[in-house]
Order: structure tokens, then C-alpha cells, then sequence
């Protein structure tokens, strides 16, 4: 067996993703969570442009999720912010057996067996010049070299005990190495490939990157985060990475592109459609709220209403916490 497109048991492996794959309303089982792991095993430091927001240790996971997981926490996504593990062109700390994610998985998936765990596949918050990729001498992307590493990254994060790997880096092909390398190593009937398919080159990544200290140190990322005004990139790389093996296609930044998540739901309603409600979109609904423009709860409960109109069946929201005391079921 080898053609990925004959791929079906990583979509629905694990439990968790099982109800990703219906029409959805609004429950706790639609929400993923995504968190900061950092390598100082002990630390809880606040990220001051995303308030509620803390750079875990993995000694502290425990504290953080167990009364989450109590009140019904379905899945989580990992992204690591090291601190003292030095980064370096190609971003080794991503998959450095002592790095903060693969002791954050081990550590959860045997703490909280039955939590579903994503990782975060990216360089950028490893590579000491915060870019996604590796870089020719020129500093233009080395796309190939580049997806060799990401595949390689993937791989540790699944061996680790990952339930689904999520590349965030935007680099070309990416999805058919990874889907090829778990393939190969045994790993296609458990992890799935959740792919950032449509993500844009936004200003609302700002709190992530100061929540990462991945802000790339020179340029920018428009040369492989897709373009603003392009809906029609974005079906093409909805498309390409349908075709490539992905088990779930996001869209990202999540309000702004509301229009680019009905045409996934349109275009391919054969897969679960994520949405992620990004750092930017965070911080401006908290911000307002505490400025008085709106009841928090109503705002944010409206704006996941229109994700899931849009047919998103999988969010990622930094509110998730809060939406477990606000959610019955
Ligand atoms: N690969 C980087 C990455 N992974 C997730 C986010 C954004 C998440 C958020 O803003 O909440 C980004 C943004 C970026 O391009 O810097
Ligand atoms: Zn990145
Ligand atoms: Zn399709």
C-alpha cells in the first residue's frame, strides 16, 4: 500500500477526532487548544500581549490542564518556546529529544491518556533567523532542504506519541513528505496530518510571536505565507494539499478569512475544516472587552457561531478555557 490517498484510519484513530468529522454546533469536542511549552521545566510566565495566556514548564502541565481536562478539554496543540536550548539555522532545538515539545507530549500522553495531542511542526521558533524554513546563503528559502527537516521534525513529534502533527510552515510539498514519512515508519493508521492549507501572511500574528520570540529577525514571510487579496492560492493550496495526503485542511487567520472556510467546506466537504482563531483575533476581543465595547462571553460565542456557519468542524481558540465554563456539553 502505497498510495496516500488510500490513507483513511489516521482521520478517525483517535476518538477525539471522530465527532471533526461531522456537520458540527457549537460543543466542547469542536475546540482545540493551543498551548506554550517552554524548557524551563518549572516556569509560568505571562505573555503580556495575550492576557490569561503563560509559557508553561512541563513540570507545571499538570496544575494547568488536569482542571481542564476535567471540565471536558477534548485536544490540545503544542508549541515550543525554548529559552535556554540555542537556536540555530536549521532549528535542531524542534526536535531535540531533551526539547520542550517532545517532553511535553511524553509527559501528557501519559499523564492524560485519553487527551488528543497535536504538535505544532514549524523551524521558526527554533531557527535563530525566525524564519519557517532554512535558508540559502542569499537568505530566499531553501524549500527543499527545508521539508526534508519539517518531515524529519514531524516524525519525532508521532514517534514521541503525538496524535496529530500540524505544519505551520508554509513550505511547498510539505504535506506529501510528512504523510510519506509516517508511512514509512509506521505511523499512518495513528497520526494524522492536519495541514495550515490556507494560511496568510497576517498582522494579527503579532502576540504569537511575542509569545514565541519568532518574529523573523530580517523580511518578512510573504514569500510563503499566502497573500493577502489571493482566494484563489488559497483554493489551489487547499487543493494541492488535499491531494498531497492531508486528513484535515485549516484556514487561518479565522474572522478575516470567513469567506476562504465556506469555500473549503464547498470545495472539499469530504474533509474536517479547521479554523484557527489566531493570537491577533485573541488579543483584539479580549482587549475590547476590557475596554467595555462587549460581554465577552457574547462576542466570542458569536464569533465561533460564524466559524462554524462558515463550516469550520475543528477551532483553535485561546478562549477555550473560558468556553469550557461557558459551554454545557
Ligand atoms: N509557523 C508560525 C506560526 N504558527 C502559528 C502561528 C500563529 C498563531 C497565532 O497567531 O495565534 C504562526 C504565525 C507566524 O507565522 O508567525
Ligand atoms: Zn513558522
Ligand atoms: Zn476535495
Amino acid at each position: 500500500m502505497s498510495n496516500i490517498s488510500s490513507l483513511l484510519h489516521a482521520t478517525y484513530h483517535h476518538p477525539a477526532q471522530r465527532p471533526w468529522a461531522k456537520e458540527r454546533e457549537l460543543t466542547k469536542s469542536l475546540l482545540m487548544y493551543p498551548i506554550f511549552i517552554t524548557d524551563d521545566p518549572d516556569g509560568k510566565t505571562p505573555i503580556d500581549s495575550m492576557p490569561e495566556q503563560y509559557r508553561w514548564g512541563v513540570n507545571r502541565l499538570e496544575e494547568f490542564l488536569g482542571p481542564l481536562v476535567n471540565k471536558g478539554l477534548a485536544s490540545v496543540m503544542l508549541f515550543g518556546v525554548p529559552v535556554k536550548i540555542e537556536k540555530d539555522a536549521v532549528g535542531s532545538a524542534a526536535d531535540d529529544p531533551k526539547g520542550p515539545v517532545i517532553e511535553a507530549v511524553k509527559f501528557l500522553k501519559n499523564k492524560f491518556p485519553t487527551l488528543h495531542v497535536t504538535c505544532d511542526v514549524c523551524l521558526c521558533e527554533y531557527t535563530s533567523h525566525g524564519h519557517c524554513g532554512i535558508l540559502y546563503e542569499d537568505n530566499t528559502i531553501n524549500n527543499e532542504l527545508s521539508v526534508k527537516r519539517l518531515a524529519d521534525v514531524a516524525l519525532a513529534y508521532a514517534a514521541a506519541g503525538a496524535d496529530c502533527v500540524a505544519p505551520s510552515d508554509m513550505m511547498d510539498g510539505r504535506i506529501l513528505a510528512i504523510k510519506r514519512i509516517l508511512l514509512e515508519n509506521g505511523y499512518s493508521n495513528r497520526v494524522s496530518l492536519m495541514s495550515y492549507s490556507s494560511k496568510f501572511s497576517s498582522s494579527f500574528y503579532g502576540p504569537f510571536r511575542d509569545a514565541c520570540d519568532s518574529a523573523p529577525s530580517f523580511g518578512d514571510r510573504k514569500c510563503y505565507q499566502l497573500p493577502q487579496g489571493s482566494r484563489m492560492t488559497a483554493l489551489r493550496a487547499l487543493s494541492r494539499d488535499a491531494n498531497e495526503g492531508a486528513d484535515i485542511l485549516m484556514v487561518k487567520p479565522g474572522m478575516p478569512y470567513l469567506d476562504i472556510v465556506r469555500d473549503a467546506k464547498n470545495l472539499h466537504p469530504e474533509f474536517p475544516i479547521a479554523v484557527y482563531q489566531i493570537s491577533g483575533e485573541y488579543a483584539m476581543l479580549y482587549r475590547s472587552y476590557e475596554a467595555g465595547v462587549f460581554d465577552l462571553k457574547d462576542a466570542v460565542l458569536e464569533t465561533l457561531e460564524s466559524m462554524t456557519r462558515a463550516g469550520a468542524s475543528l477551532i483553535l481558540t485561546y478562549f477555550t478555557p473560558r468556553l469550557l465554563d461557558w459551554l454545557e456539553y
